[in-house]
């Protein structure tokens, strides 16, 4: 195509872009106009509300795609084109023909994955190259010949722009690889691992955006779960799926998964290694089993005596067993097999109090009818005797799973009872007095002992509401009318009780909201990230959250930091989906350019020289800057100056282990906060007082420059090249 061609080419999709951004004005005229009119006009609340959040919905839709709307365009052998972008537009006026192709359409596919050898049916791609609502160029990709003068250009100019505060979308520029990805189905459980950049975060949110499109009914009801590192992250990546025009998203970490509690508190490396490991599940079964407790065990006085009006009857260990074994046997939840403990204890307690009633010369049971008599007696002055209820409780206590813990953990005498599962060394990492704030390890025991203990707050379930279910139903009722002229009303196809029953968490709360205040939701999806740092009992915690085990598992295993974390993805799979799962490795860096990841492939050698560090796609680039200063603070106030002016636009991070302290205007991370995270220019401090692990993470968070200051002489893997 010569100059002039390609020129009058750019004005005439200039203008027909334009053309589809006044569509949009026009759908979010339109409606803007619906949502006011719904308002006023409703007849009832619920009317209203069903109106408004389709009208809203597709509102915020459309406002996501007010910049960079369409960004690329597929030709076909008939010279057809379809136009790909952020949102589907349809035209009205001609049977709904479509204006515009929504990127996660089927028919969009190929604007991703065709290649010569396999067109799919397209004869030229073209890409556009945008900024806000302008076409800046475009470039074709002609896929009818081997010798096509396709170029990743869009691709480079997309991972050479500056960073910001957050991680943006990349549906114009997804790979092949990363789109096949993205658009499996979204039933079973998918792996994605890959090395550091390799895109693993951006596809897993832009496979939320899919099936949110493809099954937006049922996700959209059950909502999704996003699990990343710390909050930090969750800042960085929480704009990306609004910006994919996607809202029922409930983002959180480990730490914040049981409502009313979230912490960011990290045990040590041992008791994190021990509380994160499935010993804890028998563990945790042996601690509650220890709480079901027989007189010798409580202490003094043993039997323990129950003081009556005419006798005192003994409680001892024999009758307690007893009851404790039938209690065992109902196979119910502590809390719920209590009250059968307390029956049983009563029934037996009364039984011996009958015998004990009278002396020598007398017993009640010879006397026709006086046995019972006594027994419905002595059963009445049991129940609500002191002593009877107080020995109930200290046997079979009534627990929270906060209390069940915080006794394990400061009791050397229930730890020794409960850790016969773990080995000996093992129960002192646990050891701690009472009262000290939780930590993101024990929210999963918590979580286990609450399935233990039955004490979870129960989920606020309203009663089922008929007049609401009514309501929904008349709705329903005027908008089924079918082609043929007959009504479908909705009472044929549903009952209104069920309907009722359906909709009886119909409340003002979206599904975040209402997702995250209740322990016992059950996500349509959820999405793990950095997921090699979840421990044995964070996997029990999370598959109980999701059922039907519909996972997206991202995570590399070469950037494990957490003792507890993920050794084999097939051994942490096998007890939920035995094998079957999709494994699919990235493998392509989009991050850091090659000079600074031929540096981080040698520090990685130090975490395992098995592994592999991927290929950075960005070659060139300025090479790292190792550089040996004797006052620390000094030489960063220099280096963050020039890291500044370099930056530009962009951003600046100081990397700072543990231990050291520094003075500096830029935004500084300890190593595991940059987990997930990227810079324009990372400037990493004492490289060698870092682990292996946080070195390599640090090392490849760069997108641009990566500057090392350090005050001692630093191995040779990281100067020799
Ligand atoms: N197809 C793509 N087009 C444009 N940018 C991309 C593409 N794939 C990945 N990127 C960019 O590469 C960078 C790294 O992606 P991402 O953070 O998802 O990688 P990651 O595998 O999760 O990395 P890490 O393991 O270090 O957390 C991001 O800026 C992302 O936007």
């Amino acid at each position: 195509m010569s100059t002039e061609q390609h020129l009058a080419e750019l004005r005439r999709e200039r203008e027909h872009v334009a053309f589809l951004y006044r569509r949009l004005e026009q759908e979010q005229a339109e409606a803007k106009a619906a949502l006011v009119a719904a308002n006023k006009t409703a007849d009832s609340l619920l009317e209203r509300d069903f109106a408004v959040n389709a009208v809203a919905n597709r509102l915020a839709m459309t406002k996501v795609a007010d910049s960079g709307l369409c960004f690329g365009r597929l030709t076909d052998a008939e010279g057809e084109h379809t136009y790909v972008g952020r949102i589907g537009l349809f035209d009205a006026e001609d049977d709904y023909r479509p204006q515009l192709l929504d990127w996660r359409a089927p028919a969009a596919k190929p604007f991703y994955c065709a290649t010569p050898a396999h067109p799919d049916g397209v004869s030229v791609r073209r890409q556009f190259q945008t900024w806000r609502r302008e076409i800046l160029d475009f470039r074709d990709e002609s896929l009818d010949s081997a010798s096509g003068d396709g170029d990743d250009s869009a691709l480079l100019v997309a991972l050479e722009s500056a960073r910001g505060e957050t991680m943006r979308d990349i549906v114009a520029t997804i790979q092949a690889d990363q789109d096949d990805i993205i658009r499996l189905p979204g039933n079973g459980v998918v792996v994605v691992e890959g090395g550091p950049g390799t895109g693993k975060t951006a596809v897993a949110l832009h496979r939320v955006a899919y099936l949110l499109y493809t099954e937006r009914e049922r996700l959209e009801r059950r909502g999704v779960l996003v699990i990343g590192p710390n909050p930090g992250f969750l800042r960085y990546i929480g704009t990306v799926l609004p910006s994919l025009g996607e809202t029922s998203v409930v983002f959180g970490t480990t730490g914040g998964v049981l409502p009313g509690l979230t912490t960011t508190l990290q045990d040590g490396p041992e008791a994190r290694r021990v509380k994160g490991s499935p010993q804890m599940v028998e563990v945790l079964a042996a601690a509650v089993a220890d709480r079901q407790e027989l007189p010798s065990q409580v202490g003094d006085p043993d039997p323990i005596p129950i003081e009556l009006s005419d006798v005192t009857v003994p409680l001892d260990d024999e009758l307690v067993a007893a009851a404790r074994h039938r209690a065992r046997a109902t196979g119910l939840k502590h809390n719920a097999a209590r009250k059968v403990f307390a029956e049983h204890v009563l029934t037996l307690l009364t039984e011996r109090a009958v015998g004990l009633v009278g002396d020598d010369w007398f017993d009640v049971r010879d006397v026709p009818g006086l046995a019972e008599a006594t027994a419905i007696d002595i059963r009445t002055e049991l129940e609500s005797s002191d002593d009877f209820q107080r020995a109930v409780k200290r046997l079979w206590p009534r627990l929270t799973a906060k209390r069940l813990l915080s006794d394990l953990f400061s009791s050397p005498a229930r730890l020794a009872a409960a850790c016969t599962a773990l080995p000996d060394g093992d129960r002192d990492a646990l050891a701690r007095p009472k009262g000290m704030p939780w930590t993101v390890s024990d929210v999963p025991l918590l979580d286990e002992a609450i399935e233990l203990l039955g004490t979870g707050p129960a989920r606020v379930k309203e009663e089922p509401d008929e007049e609401y279910a009514q309501e929904l139903l008349r709705i329903l009722g005027h908008d089924m009318e079918m082609d043929d002229g007959e009504e479908l009303r909705a009472v044929d196809v549903v009952s209104a009780e069920a309907l009722a029953e359906r909709h009886a968490e119909h409340d003002d709360r979206d599904v975040a909201e209402r997702a995250a205040a209740d322990r016992e939701w059950t996500y349509g999806h959820v999405v793990v990230d950095e997921a090699q740092e979840l421990s044995a009992m964070d996997w029990r915690m999370l598959m109980r959250r999701c059922p039907s085990r519909s996972f997206t598992i991202v995570g590399d295993l070469a950037q494990r930091e957490s003792p507890a974390g993920v050794r084999s993805w097939r051994d942490m799979l096998a007890e939920y989906v035995d094998d079957r799962w999709t494994y699919r490795e990235l493998t392509v860096n989009y991050r850091t350019p090659e000079k600074i990841m031929a540096l981080a492939a040698r520090v990685l050698v130090d975490v395992d020289p098995a592994l592999k560090a991927p290929t950075s796609v960005r070659t060139g680039g300025a090479e790292p800057v190792l550089r040996e200063v004797t006052d620390l603070d000094d030489a960063l106030a220099t280096e963050v100056a020039s890291a500044m002016a370099a930056a530009g636009a962009g951003t600046v991070a100081v990397v700072v282990p543990d231990g050291v302290v520094v003075d500096t205007p830029a935004r500084t991370y300890a190593p595991t906060e940059t987990k997930g995270l990227e810079f324009d220019v990372v400037i990493v401090l004492e490289p060698h007082l870092m682990t292996a692990t946080d070195r390599y993470v640090a090392l490849t968070r760069a997108t641009k420059e990566l500057r090392i200051l350090h005050t001692v002489a630093l191995p040779g893997n990281l100067y020799s090249g």
